[in-house]
């Protein structure tokens, strides 16, 4: 394996590296396999025939050699430490002719150590094995349970998986167990199941009514939760966390936005919110569930131990509050409320057609499903965009900037302290949107997509995937590559997405999957930049977020890139 980590090393090609990384990982296991065997072969060998008469004679007759005798004496007195000395000394050297600084794939346990050791920093190890073994990685976990993982950032094979040959990469079987608590949501489900599910959510999605409710509840949410705390932070000077903040902010309007109420999680002074943190445990439990065997977080669940039993807790409340809101939402329509959120449109997709739809376990998987697909990734997204901000101000100055001209045709911006802009107003406004796009290219919630693979097939750079592998994609990794993005991948740069003519370009999109891609691509893309714009706006315009040094800011282990630690700013009025 060492030699072939060096070969990879040497040649940071895309092609030859991907095509190296698929074939290594197979030889690797093989001569795993047969390492493993000639460890038993051995151990019970020589604990069959050292007691043998034959053999003690015939190295008695050796015992010209005192080093032999010394050996034998010892073995025979001693067999199995003797056994065990050998085994060590075998290991050690399995070891050191395998040792790198990523990834091993161990003897009977596979990739299982290296993951337990890096598990804390998976997003980053991520990147760095992609830059020593090239865009795509094999792994196997332990020979005792059905573990095989396919990584690649190659954008070719990431195309190829969710766009030209997605049929052939469902989410399948072990996702759905996975993700069991999603239930029968659009997440989860494949093949017919997903596509009537898809096109009732994308009327639903697309409709002008839910559309005109976003732009117009976006601004409610900003002018009348999201400023008025920072303005008092501002007043009292005091340090907060902003991904608390954006995190209660963007939950407030998933659940405005599905179910047409209020949760007032950011005007009820930082008070825990049980759906939300029940959510929290949710992403948590799910993402254990990706780096630990099938067969050790099963046992957790059925003896109710770990993040399995706050998964199970969290559950059990998410389904309580799900229950309470749907029940709401049914009265109201039968009581003929013409709301415009989600599940009012689903609920009367539902009085239109008497389908499966009809039952209240559906909406619960539905609602679900957007709840978690619309909160943290656009919170997150906030965070990191404020973050990468606070980094260059070169690029706030130029958002500033394009904010004065789009206020600056407003007579009232002077006499209304603070300012809240139109949702429709930033919808043109081309460097905050190519600044989103940047923060989302460099830190992309979720990080991680999932699938299976139904049929044997080669990806573009000459990968074989099999029937059972988990074939993560990772747009993380991807963004860190030079010879995806360029030597200046790691920097952020929003004129990546900009033209010579001023205009949004298309050529950065051939390799961004922020969004996913293909006919699984997000169904909130519209939405989520709508809420992003209206918060990014009106916090930038009003007030000046001074980032507090000197703290540790990493990503969190989990499926969506939030920061472990939070994001500790002072916030300040801005003074034009
Ligand atoms: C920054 C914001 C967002 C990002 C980066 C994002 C990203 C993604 C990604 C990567 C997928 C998976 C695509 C796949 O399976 O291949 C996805 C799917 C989805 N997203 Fe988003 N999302 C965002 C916001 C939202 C919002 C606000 C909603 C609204 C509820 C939403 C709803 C969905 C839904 C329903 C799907 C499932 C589509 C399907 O499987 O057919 N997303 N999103």
């Amino acid at each position: 394996m060492l030699i072939e980590v060096v070969e990879e090393k040497k040649g940071m090609s895309i092609k030859p590296a991907n095509r190296k990384a698929g074939t290594n990982a197979g030889s690797e296991l093989k001569s795993n396999s047969i390492l493993t065997i000639v460890l038993i072969l051995v151990s019970s060998i020589s604990t069959l025939l050292f007691p043998v008469p034959s053999i003690k004679k015939m190295i008695e007759k050796l015992s010209l050699n005192p080093i032999l005798t010394a050996f034998h004496h010892h073995l025979m007195r001693w067999p199995e430490l003797c056994l065990a000395a050998i085994c060590l000394f075998l290991s050690i050297i399995w070891y050191l002719k395998n040792k790198n600084d990523h990834y091993m794939q161990w003897p009977i346990v596979g990739v299982l150590p290296s993951i337990i050791k890096n598990v804390h920093r998976v997003h980053d190890w991520s990147v760095e094995n992609c830059q020593a073994f090239g865009c795509t990685i094999q792994a196997k976990g332990p020979i005792f349970c059905r573990w095989e993982l396919l990584f690649t950032c190659d954008p070719r094979n990431v195309e190829y998986i969710l766009k030209t040959n997605v049929t052939n990469f469902p989410k399948g079987e072990d996702y759905l167990e996975a993700f069991d608590v999603l239930g029968d949501g659009l997440f989860n489900v494949d093949s017919e199941l997903w596509q009537i599910q898809r096109s009732m959510a994308r009327k639903a999605f697309a409709s002008n009514g839910f559309r005109g409710t976003m732009c117009r509840l976006s601004k409610k949410l900003v002018e009348e939760g999201l400023v008025p705390l920072l303005s008092n932070a501002a007043r009292e000077s005091s340090v907060v966390d902003l991904q608390d903040i954006f995190m209660r902010f963007t939950f407030d309007i998933i659940i405005i936005a599905i179910f047409g109420r209020d949760s007032k999680s950011l005007s009820a002074g930082f008070k825990d919110n049980e759906l939300a943190n029940s959510l929290d445990a949710v992403l948590d439990g799910i993402f254990s569930r990706h780096v630990s065997p099938r067969i050790w977080w099963k046992l957790c669940r059925l003896l109710g131990i770990g993040e399995e039993r706050k998964l199970a807790k969290a559950w059990k409340t998410i389904d309580i509050h799900m229950a309470h809101y749907i029940s709401l939402k049914k009265a109201e329509a039968i009581a003929g409320s013409e709301e415009a959120d989600l599940m009012a449109t689903y609920v009367n997709f539902q009085k239109e057609s008497k389908d499966f739809s009809s039952n209240d376990k559906f909406l619960r998987d539905t609602a679900l499903t957007f709840i978690l697909a619309g909160r943290d990734t656009t919170g997150t997204t906030l965070t990191w965009f404020f973050y990468t901000l606070s980094k260059n101000p070169h690029a706030e100055a130029k958002i500033l900037e394009e904010l004065k001209k789009v206020s600056r045709k407003d007579s009232n911006v002077e006499q209304n302290s603070p300012w809240v802009f139109n949702s429709e107003d930033l919808k043109s406004l081309v460097y905050l949107h190519a600044a989103l796009c940047e923060a989302m290219r460099l830190y992309p919630s979720p990080s991680l997509n999932r699938k299976g693979v139904l049929k044997e097939d080669v990806l573009p750079n000459g990968t074989v995937v099999k029937p059972g592998m988990m074939v993560i994609t990772s747009a993380y990794a991807m963004a860190r590559m030079e010879c995806v993005w360029g030597k200046d991948c790691s920097e952020f740069k929003p004129e990546r997405w900009i033209d010579e003519h001023g205009k949004l370009s298309p050529e950065p999109l051939t390799k961004f999957f922020t969004f996913g891609a293909g006919p699984r691509i997000c169904l909130g893309k519209e939405m989520g930049f709508t809420v992003m714009k209206a918060a990014v706006a009106a916090v930038l315009f009003n007030f000046q977020v001074e980032v507090i040094e000197g703290q540790t800011i990493c990503p969190k282990p989990s499926l969506v890139l939030s920061m472990k630690n939070g994001l500790m700013v002072k916030i300040k009025e801005r003074v034009s």
